[in-house]
């Protein structure tokens, strides 16, 4: 790994088009599958999306939380997803959405970030609400590592709008300040829900990418992302997760599906 994780996202998105799929292992889609929530039906679940993704998407956004569930038993299995998602070739974005004091956002960068630990991957999701200055150091140890972050800025829950609209400015400067001076793509980026109606504050010099969740479930979709982004589109990349995940074996033709649409609706 040599290059910044901008530069890979970028090149990977014209490459495969657009797409971040999450591994959501949650209790009601283990049972969807038909499998046990139990370590070993999340290991089942995790490793049959992996596979069926794997060259498909651009990126793959594992959900921690529903590994965090099984303590250090579904830790293992996060441990083994993230290195073999990316010696397939996937660039893995950890959603694990951290935030502290700098002191222990170092310790949170070192466990996702920095290449060598047994959890580390191309970005992770961080929140900002102790300060933007306290990602700083995250956001060093990213680079240092040709590695990513995505700010939480607008994100897909209807809750979030009143306290995050009040700060997103302040935000969104953080993130394009992160990106000043780099030619390609950045590697700092943020989280912008794909059910906005609207996003409410200028996105042209952010410089960075733009993950937006909330494709299908939570009613987003690849032609609402075209137009809630239209001066970014060659920045955004939507994600999805249960839409595609509900049944085993139509994974990889929902993620095509998907795909397809979003490389009309963003490349179009
Ligand atoms: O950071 C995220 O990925 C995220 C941000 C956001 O604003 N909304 C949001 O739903 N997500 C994540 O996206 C996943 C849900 O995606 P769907 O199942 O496609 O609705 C969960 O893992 C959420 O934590």
């Amino acid at each position: 790994m040599s290059e910044p994780f901008g530069v890979r996202l970028r090149a990977q998105m014209e490459r495969r088009g657009p797409l971040c799929v999450g591994i959501d292992p949650s209790p009601a889609l283990l049972t969807a599958w038909g499998l046990d929530d139990s370590p070993a039906g999340l290991e089942r679940f995790t490793f049959t999306v992996a596979e069926a993704v794997s060259g498909v998407a651009a990126a793959v956004k594992p959900q921690s939380a529903f590994f965090e569930r099984w303590g250090s038993r579904g830790v293992a299995v996060l441990e083994r997803v993230i290195p073999s998602l990316r010696e397939a070739g996937a660039l893995v974005i950890l959603d694990v959405k951290r935030g502290d004091i700098d002191s222990t956002m170092a310790g949170y960068a070192e466990a996702y970030l920095e290449q060598g630990s047994p959890m580390a991957a191309d970005a992770m999701t961080v929140s900002p609400y102790l300060g933007f200055g306290s990602l700083a150091g995250a956001i060093t140890t990213a680079r240092a590592n040709d590695a990513g972050v995505f700010v939480l800025a607008r994100t897909s829950n209807p809750e979030a709008l009143t306290l995050q609209s009040a700060v997103a400015d302040q935000i969104f400067e953080g993130v394009a300040a992160a990106n000043e001076g780099e030619d390609d793509l950045g590697s700092v980026g943020v989280v912008v829900g794909a059910t906005l109606d609207k996003v409410g504050h200028p996105l042209d010099r952010l410089g960075g990418p733009i993950l937006s969740p909330g494709l299908g479930a939570q009613g987003g979709s690849p032609s609402a992302v075209a137009r809630l982004f239209s001066g970014v589109r060659h920045a955004v990349l939507p994600s999805v997760s249960r839409a595609v995940l509900g049944d085993p074996s139509r994974v990889r033709s929902q993620v095509e599906r998907y795909r397809d649409e979003c490389v009309e609706h963003l490349r179009g």
